[in-house]
């Protein structure tokens, strides 16, 4: 476990301010230089009065789960994956109450005074706790947001300082929603495997309850006097297996590209929004899509959301399924460790699809 442990030691982002201080502290009219973003288009949103946010797949989980065969909700699933890389789940059976109770948690969390939350800061040479990520230079232009990210599992590797510590109820709120999005995104996985025609060991072996790993990112992005010269969260597609977002508040600005346009989603009461990211586009041998996605800002309100995020283990290999690759003839990636994946990972910024683009054949 010791080795793990250190393994993390190595990923780690440069320290930044708190833009949710910085609104708080002061009323800012314009936007410092190190968050305006010249270098991203904010015009080229879809503009067919969200024509295509409404196409945006969704997928029942209660249907999903009653089906025993190859039958219309997995083949829904199948075409949301392949098309979209995204869709919104519902009936996905987690009390709503329970998921309010989470939302106004993290709210509180963020909103703790400064002094409390300095204990829960990233520190030199770490990932984990409020901070930003994938910080490399002090050049670099930031995000207008704040995170909190942490690692759920394995549960050795956990920061002694930060999920151990955090004050109840919210620790223990925490546990219980990773536990719960943690049982979907299994049938999730395993739903993709049997539309696929991947033998489910192979996705189980990757995914299975002993030594998978399940992390957290908390987003927090202030309101901004000059939305359209930030950016919430730079586009990236996740390097990750599943990810399972919720939106925290009502405060729409996620996007997601399709077709070279980026398309608002606007998430159904009571939805996850999941997503496929690089590790099983890498697992399906491109045949289901992580897709690049950004989080834009608005100018009176706060916005919060929270990605849960689902990988194989560390030391697992991963590369395209032996069983698809047996009938699709070639493999498209590269097979490497998880280790080795992050820290290719963690060596770079964000830089939309260009890792996974790395590891192709
Ligand atoms: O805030 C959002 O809706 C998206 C956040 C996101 O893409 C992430 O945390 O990876
Ligand atoms: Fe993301």
């Amino acid at each position: 476990m010791e080795v793990k442990g250190a393994a993390h030691v190595q990923w780690s982002s440069i320290i930044v301010p708190s833009v949710q201080e910085m609104v708080k502290e002061k009323i800012i009219t314009t936007v410092p230089s190190r968050y305006v973003r010249s270098d991203q288009d904010k015009t080229d949103v879809v503009d067919d009065s969200g024509r295509l946010s409404t196409e945006i797949p969704i997928i029942d989980m209660k249907r999903l789960c009653s089906s025993t065969a190859m039958d219309s909700e997995v083949e829904k699933l199948d075409f949301a994956c392949k098309e979209w890389g995204f869709f919104q789940l519902v009936n996905h059976g987690i009390d709503p109450d329970f998921l309010d109770k989470t939302k106004s948690e993290i709210h509180d969390f963020f909103n703790l005074p400064m002094e409390e939350k300095k204990k829960f800061w990233q520190q030199p040479n770490e990932i984990e706790g409020f901070g930003q990520a994938f910080v490399v230079s002090e050049e670099q232009k930031l995000d207008w947001a704040d995170l909190f990210f942490h690692t759920v599992k394995p549960v050795e590797i956990r920061r002694p300082h930060l999920v151990p510590k955090l004050p109840l109820p919210f620790r223990d709120t925490l546990e219980t929603y990773s536990t719960e999005v943690q049982s979907i995104a299994k049938i999730l996985i395993a739903k993709m495997a049997k539309a696929l025609e991947i033998r489910p060991e192979e996705m189980e072996k990757l995914f299975d309850d002993v030594d998978s790993a399940q992390s957290m990112r908390m987003n927090y992005y202030p309101p901004c006097p000059q939305p359209d010269q930030v950016i919430g969260v730079t586009p990236h597609s996740d390097s990750v297996g599943l990810t399972i977002l919720m939106q925290v508040n009502e405060v729409e600005g996620l996007q997601i590209k399709k077709d070279g346009k980026w398309v608002p989603v606007k998430p159904l009461p009571n939805s996850f929004i999941v997503n496929i990211g690089d590790v099983l586009e890498i697992i399906t041998n491109g045949t289901y899509r992580s897709i690049e996605h950004r989080g834009v800002v608005n100018a009176e309100k706060e916005r919060l959301s929270i990605a849960t995020f689902h990988n194989p283990g560390m030391y697992k290999e991963v590369g395209p399924a032996k069983s698809l690759v047996e009938r699709q003839k070639v493999a498209k990636f590269r097979r490497l460790t998880m280790k080795e994946y992050m820290d290719g990972l963690f060596s770079r910024t964000l830089d939309g699809k260009a890792y996974l683009d790395a590891l192709r054949i």
